[in-house]
């Protein structure tokens, strides 16, 4: 599991921590950390062209100390200054004794570099780019240079993942002491490039409930439901699916192709699409009836392509077993039917839907998922799966959201979504806690979209149902051909 702290979580933890320690060796730990990942990739560190870009607080220093590192090594490293009146001084005279420069003209040395440390702001940044850092930023992005970001790619937005403004994109961010949840969640992940945590003996001072986490294959691995000596269909779960009409039966067929692959003991479809259903799974049982109707299940989906059938909305919301309300099922959600229920409700809005549950503009949720997603589960009381570009999982009691690190945009194709639906509630129904439910099925529907794509050609949503096995393999024996698997953060 990764795990992500706020600003202020991260200040506290070391100010306890450098309480104990020397002066100036936390900046020490990050800075070797960081010239350490810079060594690495350049390969040959004599003779490279560093260039650094230096802002007024601590994050400066950490570059100016690495660059001054790289210098002794050999580099020939130049200093951009973007506030020299209030430059960490240590780290820039350390820098100068170590045969370093500073820059008097910014894009000249840019234009040549091999490498950039953006060191223009790390966890005290507020808003985006100053206008004075934007051309440099940019000069640095359009260079050859391999831009490396400093604890946060600068101009993002640490506790939150927002971007307001512009922001410097990284193709490695080398975070210090943990990770901070604009790394984890888009629109700044997307400016993060790949994310290298070093060790400055933080761990210990950080409180045991994270921000945020993301899982990894062996989280998901210890999640995924197995069959026993003693198991039968039925003591594996019963997942019900309520979803699909005579206009849109090919979304009741998704949701149960990912049901029939999250591994439940049967899946049991009811509605207008039974006939589609059954001609493509025969595995399937159907009936065409009322959710009420259906006997015993462990967990319900409901509302891929069902129209407007609220009727069976509210059937399966008064039903005392864990519930997935998705996309028409959303629109028609009455709250009040979700405040009686003293069993778990998943709710799994893409951005739009998720706009339209709180009364606010799409964009609003697409520029503040994290804000988005528990304010949405505290509203309605309900663990909520925010899908889009980070897919992010929220318990409405609070704790740690999850962020996943799989998604990937070839997973926006239609239908792609009644897949997860159908799979987060069959893991709902073998007895998975929502929050549980709904991240490892958005982190294996993320690894199958992956995988699928790998194959070279656009994929469907069928494809993605169909290699869930693959990626079911894939995080249980992660050695074995799933090299698709190794999450890009
Ligand atoms: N505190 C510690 O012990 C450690 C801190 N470390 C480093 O220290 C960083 C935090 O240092 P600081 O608290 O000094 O904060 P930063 O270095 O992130 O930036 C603060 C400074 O940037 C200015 N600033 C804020 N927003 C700006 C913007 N949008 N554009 C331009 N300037 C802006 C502020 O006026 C302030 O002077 C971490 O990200 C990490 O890199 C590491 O050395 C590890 C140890
Ligand atoms: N840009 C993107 N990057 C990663 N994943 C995405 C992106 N856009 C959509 N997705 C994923 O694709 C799926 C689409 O689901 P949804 O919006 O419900 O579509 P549909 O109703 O057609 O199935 C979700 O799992 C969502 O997280
Ligand atoms: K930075």
């Amino acid at each position: 599991m990764r795990s992500a702290y706020s600003v202020e979580e991260v200040r506290h933890a070391e100010e306890r921590l450098m309480a104990r320690l020397p002066d100036g060796v936390l900046m020490q730990r990050a800075a070797a950390g960081l010239a350490a990942a810079c060594a690495g990739l350049l390969g040959r560190v004599y003779g490279a062209r560093v260039v650094l870009l230096v802002g007024s607080g601590a994050n400066g220093g950490d570059t100016l100390w690495a660059g001054a590192r790289l210098a002794r090594r050999g580099a020939g490293v130049a200093a951009v200054l973007l506030a020299p009146e209030r430059t960490h001084e240590a780290g820039l005279a350390a820098l100068l004794a170590a045969g370093g420069r500073i820059a008097d003209d910014p894009f000249e040395p840019l234009a040549a570099a091999d490498l950039v440390l953006d060191g223009i702001t790390g966890i005290g940044g507020r808003g985006g780019l100053r206008p004075d850092a934007v051309p440099v930023a940019r000069a640095a992005r359009g260079s050859d240079a391999v831009v490396v970001a400093v604890d946060l790619p600068s101009g993002v937005e640490a506790d939150t993942g927002e971007v307001r403004g512009e922001a410097l994109r990284a193709d490695l961010t080398v975070t210090f002491g943990t990770y901070k949840p604009g790394l984890l969640v888009d629109p700044a992940r997307g400016h993060a490039g790949a994310v290298r945590l070093v060790d400055i003996g933080l761990g210990g001072e950080l409180p045991s409930v994270p921000r945020l986490e993301a899982l990894q294959h062996a989280d998901v691995a210890r999640m995924l439901p197995l069959p026993g000596a003693g198991s039968d269909k039925y003591r594996r779960g019963v997942v019900g699916v309520a979803a699909g009409s005579a206009r849109y039966p090919g979304a009741a067929v998704l949701a149960v192709a990912g049901a029939l692959r999250g591994g439940a003991g049967a899946v049991r479809y009811v509605g207008p699409a039974a006939d589609a259903v059954i001609a493509r799974f025969p595995e399937c049982l159907v009936g065409t009836g009322q959710p009420g109707t259906a006997g015993r299940v462990q967990s319900w989906v409901v509302g891929p392509g069902i129209g407007d059938r609220g009727d069976a909305v509210r059937e399966v919301l008064a039903a005392d077993v864990p519930v997935l309300v998705d996309a028409d099922g959303l629109r028609l959600l009455d709250a009040a039917d979700l405040r009686g229920r003293t069993a778990p409700t998943l709710l799994t809005p893409h951005a739009g839907e998720a706009a339209a549950l709180l009364g606010v503009a799409r964009e609003e949720v697409e520029a503040a998922r994290l804000a988005s997603v528990r304010e949405l589960a505290a509203r309605y009381g309900a663990t909520v799966l925010l899908k889009g570009s980070t897919t992010l999982v929220a318990d409405p009691g609070g704790g740690a959201v999850r962020a996943d690190p799989m998604g990937t945009p070839w997973l926006a194709t239609a239908g792609s979504g009644d897949v997860l639906s159908g799979l987060a509630g069959s893991l709902l129904a073998a007895g998975l806690d929502a929050r549980d439910a709904a991240s490892a099925a958005a982190y294996l529907h993320g690894l199958a979209a992956r995988l699928a794509a790998a194959r070279g050609t656009p994929l469907t949503a069928h494809d993605v149902a169909a290699t869930l096995p693959e990626a079911w393999h894939g995080v249980r024996e992660p050695g074995e051909g799933a090299g698709v698997g190794g999450s890009r953060a």
